[in-house]
C-alpha cells in the first residue's frame, strides 16, 4: 500500500520531472507518476532515437563525401535494421529508468494524475496528497484541424517505422521536419515537405537556412512553400494530400510536424489556481506558477528559451534546489546552443547572427568559410561556414552560427567561452591535441 501523503509529487516522468526527483530523493518523500513511457519524450520518441537513426545517415554521407578520395562502393540505408538498432536502445529505456527510480526510494505511480483541490491529486481512483507539486508533463505533436486529420501520423510514428514508406510528406518546416525529413530522405524515400510560408527553422538566421534548402534539395526532398494542406483522403494505394496552390499528392504517408502543444488539458488546472496559455503554464523567474506549492518545469511551461532536453534538466535541478533551501535566487539561464541534426548540421548559440547585423555598432561579425580549413578538407566536407559574434566594447566572443557536418561539436566548444566571458588571451594560453576541430579555436576568436 502507497503512502497518501508525499512532500513533493512530480508529475510527468521526463528529463525535467526526473532530474527534480533524483534531487528531491536525497531529503525528501517523492512521489513521481507517468501516463505513458517512463523517461519521456527524448530518450522514448525525440532526441535519442532520432539520433540513433541519424547516426547511418552521417556515416553514410561522410563515406560519400570520401568517395573518390580512397573510398569506393555505395553504403545504403537497411530500414528494418536500422530501426531494429534503435528499439534495442529505446525498448529498455521505460524498465531502466523505473528501475533508477526504485532504486533512489522515489515512489513510482503509472496513470494520468488530476487534481482535485490545490493539495490534491487523484490517478487511477486513488487519491495522492503533497506540500509541494512540480508540474512537467511536456507537450505533444499538433494536429492541425483539417479533413481527415486522423490520417497524419507525427514523429512519434515516423521513430518506429517497421518500413520506409516509398513516398512521405511533412508538414511543417521546423526542427522536427527537416531533421526526420533529411533521413527518410537518405535512407531512400522520395520526401515533400510542405510549408505555409517560405522560411524553415524559422530561430535560424535565413542566410544558413537558405543554403540548408539548398543542400537539402539537392539530396531529393521537395519543398512546397506557401502552401497550407486543407484536406488528407484516404485512396486504396495510400493517401491524397490537398492544399491551396494546386498541391495534390499522392502519398503514402504524412507526418505532421506542426509544433508541439503543452500537455495541460486533463490535469484539471482550475481547481488550482494554476494559470496556463497556448505556449504553456505560466511561471515566475523561481519557476512557480500563479499557486505558491505548485512549480512547473520543461516544456510544458511558457517560456522563451527553447523546448529542450537540457533546459528542462536545468530547471529540473533549479526547482529542487529551491524546495530544498538551497537557492532563493532568480533562475538565470545559460547561453543555449541548439543544433538542427541535418546534413549538414546547423547549430546557434548567443547573440544571434539577425541581432548582431542590426546593431554594428556594438556586433562586430566574422563569417568564414572554412571548407578549405584541414579540418573540414580531411572529410571533403563539400560545403562549411562558421560565423562568431563579438562584442566590439569587449572583444568577446557573444554568439556563433556553425554550418557543418560538426556543428554540434564546435558550438558546444564556442558555448563556454561564451558562459564564462573568456578572452582570446586566456584560449592562446590552451594547448588541445592537435589536429583536432578544438585545436582551430584560436581561428575563430
Ligand atoms: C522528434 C523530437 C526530437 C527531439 N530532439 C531533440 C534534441 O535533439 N535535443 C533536445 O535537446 N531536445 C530534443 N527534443 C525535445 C525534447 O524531447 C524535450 O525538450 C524534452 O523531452 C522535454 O522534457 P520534459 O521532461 O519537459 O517533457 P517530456 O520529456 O515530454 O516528459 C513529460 C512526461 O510527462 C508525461 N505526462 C504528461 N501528462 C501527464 C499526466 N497528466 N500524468 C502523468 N504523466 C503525464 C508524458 O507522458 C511524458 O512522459 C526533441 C523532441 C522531439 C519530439
Ligand atoms: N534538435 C533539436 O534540438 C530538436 C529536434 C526536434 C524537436 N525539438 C524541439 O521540439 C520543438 C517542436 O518541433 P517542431 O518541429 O514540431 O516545431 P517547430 O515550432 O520547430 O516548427 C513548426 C513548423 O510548422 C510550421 N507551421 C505551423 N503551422 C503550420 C500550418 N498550419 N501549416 C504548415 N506549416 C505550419 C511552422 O512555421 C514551423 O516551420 C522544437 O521547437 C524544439 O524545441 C528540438
Amino acid at each position: 500500500m502507497k503512502q497518501s501523503h508525499y512532500d513533493t509529487i512530480i508529475i510527468g516522468a521526463g528529463p525535467g520531472g526526473l532530474s527534480a526527483a533524483f534531487d528531491l530523493s536525497q531529503q525528501q518523500s517523492v512521489l513521481i507518476i507517468e501516463n505513458d513511457l517512463w523517461g519521456g519524450t527524448c530518450p522514448n520518441r525525440g532526441c535519442d532515437p532520432k539520433k540513433m537513426l541519424y547516426s547511418a545517415v552521417e556515416t553514410k554521407q561522410r563515406q560519400e563525401s570520401l568517395s573518390g578520395f580512397g573510398l569506393t562502393g555505395n553504403t545504403t540505408i537497411n530500414w528494418p535494421e536500422l530501426m531494429a538498432f534503435k528499439s534495442a536502445y529505446t525498448d529498455s529505456v521505460p524498465t531502466n529508468t523505473l528501475a533508477g527510480l526504485s532504486g533512489s526510494n522515489i515512489t513510482t505511480v503509472y496513470g494520468s494524475a488530476k487534481f482535485i483541490s490545490e493539495t490534491e491529486i487523484s490517478i487511477n481512483d486513488a487519491v495522492y496528497s503533497a506540500d509541494n507539486f512540480i508540474i512537467a508533463t511536456g507537450q505533444s505533436p499538433v494536429i492541425p484541424n483539417i479533413t481527415g486529420q486522423q490520417f497524419l501520423k507525427t514523429s512519434t510514428e515516423f521513430l518506429s517505422l517497421k518500413s520506409l514508406p516509398e513516398k512521405m510528406v511533412f508538414i511543417g518546416a521546423g526542427y522536427v521536419s527537416i531533421e526526420l525529413a533529411n533521413i527518410a530522405a537518405a535512407a531512400g524515400a522520395e520526401v515533400h515537405i510542405i510549408q505555409h510560408n517560405n522560411q524553415i527553422l524559422r530561430e535560424f538566421p535565413t542566410v544558413y537556412t537558405n543554403r540548408l534548402i539548398d543542400n537539402l534539395k539537392n539530396s531529393g526532398i521537395h519543398f512546397h512553400f506557401d502552401t497550407t494542406v486543407t484536406e488528407v483522403r484516404k485512396t486504396d494505394i495510400g493517401y491524397q494530400l490537398l492544399g491551396d496552390n494546386e498541391l495534390d499528392l499522392t502519398i503514402d504517408l504524412a507526418i505532421s510536424a506542426l509544433g508541439r502543444h503543452p500537455n495541460v488539458d486533463t490535469l484539471n488546472l482550475p481547481v488550482t489556481g494554476v494559470e496556463a496559455d497556448s505556449h504553456g503554464i505560466v511561471v515566475d523567474n523561481h519557476l512557480t506558477t500563479s499557486n505558491e506549492h505548485i512549480y512547473a518545469v520543461g516544456d510544458v511551461i511558457s517560456r522563451r528559451q527553447p523546448k529542450l532536453t537540457p533546459v528542462s534538466t536545468f530547471e529540473g535541478h533549479y526547482v529542487s534546489n529551491q524546495l530544498l533551501s538551497q537557492s532563493t535566487h532568480a533562475i538565470s539561464y545559460p547561453p543555449i546552443p541548439v543544433t538542427v541534426y541535418a546534413s549538414p548540421q546547423l547549430s546557434q548559440v548567443g547573440i544571434s547572427l539577425e541581432q548582431a547585423q542590426r546593431d554594428p555598432e556594438h556586433y562586430e561579425v566574422r563569417i568564414q568559410d572554412t571548407t578549405k580549413w584541414y579540418t573540414f578538407n580531411r572529410i571533403k566536407e563539400p560545403e562549411s561556414s562558421v560565423t562568431t559574434i563579438f562584442d566590439k566594447s569587449t572583444h568577446l566572443l557573444v554568439g556563433a552560427v556553425a554550418y557543418t557536418t560538426i556543428a554540434e561539436e564546435l558550438i558546444n566548444y564556442l558555448t563556454p567561452l561564451i558562459a564564462n566571458k573568456t578572452p582570446k588571451s586566456a584560449v592562446d594560453q590552451l594547448i588541445f591535441a592537435y589536429p583536432t576541430p578544438a585545436s582551430d579555436l584560436d581561428y575563430y576568436l
